[in-house]
């Protein structure tokens, strides 16, 4: 028996997925009865050159795929939120399977989607859009069953950990590290969304609604990117022992969820510290298994497209887990995973002693310096807190000391440890 695909794009990932259908076509016909084929391809430019030869297949009117009673399946890699959506909720609503890598797609109109699919009777799955080639969305459907999952984090964005990784292994400036990001096909088509923690923050919300069965509004968490990253505090990081990593993390508490994207310090001990480059890290806590650490690249074109076809495959097989309730909407709450803190102060040496004076009264609060440096008018440092970081920000402001440059949370080994202190509910506040 065959099956009748159409698909939408043929750049990084679709180029991906079309390599891997017609190189592994006989292999998914062995193991579920199905032989794949793609029928049509939906691309912007028909002049533009290909990497694999789609004679005939092309075409740019997406109607030609969406009209078609022959494709079941469509499979979108176009990306963004128009015509992306347009074109998804047509092919749900014509009663065909839709496979998509589209985090933004999900994470803003995922759960208008899944309600489309669910009352037509059809399969939305989205594997790629989180992790890359990890199977973690089907491995969350899975263990949610036996488990009671309360925290989701870990590094989501191939593009930023290349940066990072380049950057402070092989001495790279941000500008080569993003330039070769691009070049490998690990970027978005616009790299702010990588650099700026949007994808991530796009990756977290898919994965909170999978793991917690929440929504939670994209602009209700707090992100913040590598975007601004300064070449000195990744000298001090490095030679400190600590890998900075771009962290999405979502607790679930009883009423609501505490989350964030923000660039974090991890020591070397922390398994974090050893996922470099394009890979990405998945980390899960569960009551039952205790934790997860899914490990695997997180971007480019065979990865992304072995995690497509491993939707694809579910969907052959009629795999299905069901979600028993749908997402509830939650608010999200302002925390903390840590008391420990990277600062870098631009500073005159005669403020030294006003500084020291600061540091004498947190050390009386026990406070505790782990790491610290002077040199060329820059005070650098990694401090451990009793009281809240603020404190400490105020009382430098407050006496004027230096000019704070960079503020980095570090990352605690055991996350049970989370530091949550609820502050006011954050929706809509960006
Ligand atoms: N790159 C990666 O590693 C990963 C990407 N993703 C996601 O997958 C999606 C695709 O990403 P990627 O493959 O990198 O993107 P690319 O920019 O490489 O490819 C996009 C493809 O879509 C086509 N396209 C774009 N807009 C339209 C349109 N309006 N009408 C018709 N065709 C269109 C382009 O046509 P043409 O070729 O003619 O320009 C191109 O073939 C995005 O949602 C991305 O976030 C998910 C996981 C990993
Ligand atoms: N731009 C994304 C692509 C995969 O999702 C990334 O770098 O992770």
């Amino acid at each position: 028996m065959k099956i009748k695909i159409g698909l939408l794009g043929l750049g990084t990932v679709g180029t991906g997925v079309y390599k891997l259908i017609t190189s592994r076509g006989g292999h998914i016909r062995e193991s579920t009865g199905v032989y794949p084929e793609i029928k049509k391809i939906l691309v912007k430019n028909l002049n533009k050159p290909r990497k694999v030869k789609v004679e005939g297949l092309l075409t740019q009117n997406a109607e030609e795929i969406l009209k078609d009673k022959e494709i079941k399946i469509v499979i979108e890699a176009i990306g963004g939120i128009s015509p992306a959506y347009e074109y998804v909720k047509e092919a749900l609503s014509s009663g065909k399977h839709v496979i998509t890598a589209n985090k933004e797609l999900m994470a803003k109109h995922g759960e208008d989607l899944n309600e489309t699919a669910k009352k037509n009777g059809v399969f939305l799955k989205c594997e790629a859009s989180v992790g890359g080639a990890i199977p973690i969305l089907h491995q969350i459907d899975r263990l949610k069953i036996t488990d009671e999952i309360d925290f989701v984090g870990g590094i989501v964005n191939g593009t930023t950990n290349y940066i990072l990784t380049q950057m402070s292994t092989k001495g790279k400036s941000y500008e080569e590290a993003l330039k070769e990001a691009q070049q490998l096909g690990y970027a978005e088509a616009n790299p702010d969304y990588d650099v700026k923690g949007f994808d991530s923050l796009y990756k977290l919300i898919i994965l909170m609604r999978k793991v917690f069965n929440v929504n939670v509004p994209v602009n209700s968490i707090r992100r913040s990117g590598i975007d601004g990253i300064a070449r000195e505090d990744l000298d001090y990081i490095t030679e400190w022992g600590y890998k900075l990593k771009l962290f999405a993390w979502g607790k679930k508490i009883e009423n609501g969820v505490f989350a964030g994207v923000e660039p974090v310090l991890v020591e070397e001990s922390n398994i974090l510290s050893r996922v470099n480059d394009v890979n990405n890290a998945v980390i899960l806590k569960g009551d039952s298994f205790g934790e997860y650490v899914f490990v695997g690249k997180g971007a480019g074109e065979l990865p992304t497209g072995d995690a497509v076809v491993a939707d694809l495959i579910d969907i052959l097989l009629n795999y299905n887990i069901k979600d028993n309730d749908a997402a509830k909407l939650l608010p999200v709450r302002q925390g903390s995973f840590t008391d420990t803190f990277y600062i870098r102060l631009k500073m005159h040496k005669g403020d030294i002693l006003n500084l020291q004076k600061i540091l004498n009264f947190f050390k009386r609060e026990e406070a505790l310096i782990l790491e610290s440096s002077y040199e060329n008018d820059t005070f650098a440092a990694v401090i451990k807190l009793k009281t809240n970081i603020d404190v400490f920000v105020e009382k430098l402001n407050d006496k004027k000391i230096g000019e704070l440059k960079a503020i980095f949370k570090v990352l605690q080994e055991d996350i049970d440890e989370l530091q949550l202190k609820e502050f006011e509910d954050l929706v809509g506040v960006i």
